[in-house]
């Protein structure tokens, strides 16, 4: 009896110290084996589903399905009732898994099959003991199995309760993470709506890929359209990311010439040529820590292209004449409006940097195929200029919207805000823009809508009549500085302004400034 009880308590113990089902269930059959002289103990555990019994124990064949019945288990979970299985029965079985398990047994005389239930009658799994002495009634009589089974039934559904608890508590973080990440994406694109304005699906898309992009450290490359907006992308990217903080550099490939490009990104040391009379900083440098934008990078030469493509590979590069490389650790944003893809094919542009660039491509598309996109816009336009000018049009009208909604906008969102911007100006303070106030004209000057005052070659000063013209060159240059003249009037010679309307970069407006001899009024 005292050896009874002291077996007991010692496979008590070890029982309760069990972390895990799969280890509560080999101390237990190995204990049920030392304890009743049991050739072999197995125990079944029912899945969550209850369709599938496995045996951690049985490497390979040690699943059962619960709905075929070649083998005896489905037979004791439709009962609910144990029942012993003779060596010559087991023969008969046909079933692998089955087998597996009696030979792993030792084919004993005789098997106890027990169904295994926890609180509230649940099914737990089925305990299999093999001996070779067939009085079973006698073992499950004994308070010392009776104790042993209570106890593991009892282990097992605090396991199964733990791990539940485990996999709730995972659940909940998973979809506390999920939630996350959408409320932040969110945040974030509403942030962004207030520069990148637009309502259509392509806008709200773009914006989405802005905030994953900006979250990543992958280069990107924008493409568009003339104007769609791609620096307003870039300076998003950079906004939005953890390099907020550090630089944004700016570099208009197309507005520096191919001469001066290199030393401008790489820098250069005092004396690398005639005229560096001293140490110059490159971009590449300046942008460390921060975001590097190469607009109009379809403009860039082939030469400086494979220098660009080892510093993207290294971040590695060496300024003009001197001995040192130098690093920096920039974040690349490029953009373009013209078909890389054909570039390569004409071998203007490298393939393998146009693939090292556009880890993360976005495309734009352009304001005729999102006209949803033109009422916000236009109101956004108008709210800039009043914020500016301290006053201002109320709105736009909905004949006015109508008759923008019929116009191209080759020069998109940028012709937008010239249209919008001309409109404010000649609207009355408070009043809504009309449809006459419009100034929609294609880049040949074909008018579209309703035109204050129509600029036309013949109207601007200088510029001969078609009729007149001897010289094409000459006539197109005077048209061209007097294009200029009107426009740095219009914008009271602001010259940022005045090269943003006519879609140029300010220095080469200056230079045509300087060529034609025109002076801001
Ligand atoms: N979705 C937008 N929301 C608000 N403003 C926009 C949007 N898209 C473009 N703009 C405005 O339109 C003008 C032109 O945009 P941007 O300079 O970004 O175009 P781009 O594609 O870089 O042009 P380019 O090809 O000439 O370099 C800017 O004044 C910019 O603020």
């Amino acid at each position: 009896m005292q050896m009874e009880l002291h077996t007991g308590i010692e496979l008590a113990v070890a029982m309760v110290r069990q972390q895990t089902l799969p280890a509560l269930l080999k101390t237990a059959t190995e204990q049920l084996e030392k304890a009743f002289w049991l050739t072999r103990c197995w125990a079944l555990e029912l899945d969550l589903s209850g369709r599938l019994l496995h045996c951690s124990e049985l490497a390979e064949q040690g699943e059962f399905d619960c709905s075929d019945f070649s083998h005896p288990f489905s037979h004791i979970l439709q009962t609910g009732r144990s029942r012993e299985l003779s060596r010559a029965a087991s023969y008969r079985l046909d079933h692998a898994g089955f087998q597996a398990m009696f030979d792993a047994s030792d084919r004993p005389r005789s098997l106890w099959l027990e169904p295994l239930k926890g609180i509230g009658g649940r099914t737990l799994g089925i305990l299999v003991m093999c001996r070779d002495g067939a009085d079973w009634e006698g073992i499950v009589a004994q308070p010392l199995y009776q104790g042993l089974k209570e106890l593991l039934t009892h282990q097992w559904v605090a396991q199964l309760q733990s791990r539940d608890d485990v996999w709730q508590r995972r659940m909940l973080k998973r979809s506390l993470d999920q939630l996350n990440d959408t409320e932040t994406l969110r945040k974030r694109s509403e942030q962004l709506s207030r520069t990148l304005v637009g309502n259509s699906l392509a806008m709200t898309q773009l914006r989405a890929q802005v905030v994953r992009a900006a979250g990543s450290r992958l280069s990107v490359l924008v493409q568009g359209e003339t104007g769609c907006g791609k620096d307003v992308v870039a300076r998003g990217i950079h906004e939005l990311s953890e390099r907020s903080g550090g630089p944004l550099v700016i570099v208009n490939c197309a507005a520096i010439p191919d001469t001066l490009l290199e030393s401008e990104l790489f820098g250069h040391t005092r004396g690398a040529f005639s005229g560096a009379d001293q140490n110059k900083e490159g971009l590449l440098a300046q942008a460390n820590g921060g975001t590097l934008f190469l607009d109009e990078i379809g403009d860039m030469p082939m030469a400086l292209q494979s220098k660009l493509l080892r510093v993207l590979e290294s971040r590695q590069f060496r300024p003009l004449g001197a001995r040192e490389e130098q690093h920096s650790d920039f974040r690349l944003v490029a953009a373009t409006h013209q078909p890389l893809k054909q570039s390569i094919e004409e071998g203007t542009f490298r393939r393998d940097l146009f693939y090292r660039l556009s880890q993360f491509p976005l495309r734009i598309v352009p304001l005729r195929e999102r006209p949803e996109d033109l009422e916000a816009l236009s109101r956004h336009f108008i709210r800039l200029y009043t914020d500016r000018e301290g006053m201002g049009p109320q709105g736009i009208s909905s004949h006015a919207l109508h008759a923008l909604g019929s116009y191209g906008f080759p020069g998109n969102v940028r012709e937008l805000r010239n249209v919008i911007e001309l409109a404010c100006l000649q609207t009355p303070v408070g009043d809504d823009i009309q449809p006459e106030t419009l100034r929609l004209e294609d880049p040949f000057g074909n008018t579209f809508a309703g035109f204050a005052e129509e600029v036309t070659p013949d109207t601007l000063d200088g510029v001969p009549m078609p009729s007149d013209i001897r010289d094409l060159k000459a006539a197109a240059q005077a048209f061209e500085a007097a294009v200029i003249r009107e426009r740095l009037q219009q914008y009271g010679g602001n010259r940022a302004q005045a090269a943003e309307s006519l879609g140029l970069p300010k220095r080469t407006l200056a230079h045509k400034c300087l060529k034609y001899r025109v002076a801001e009024s």
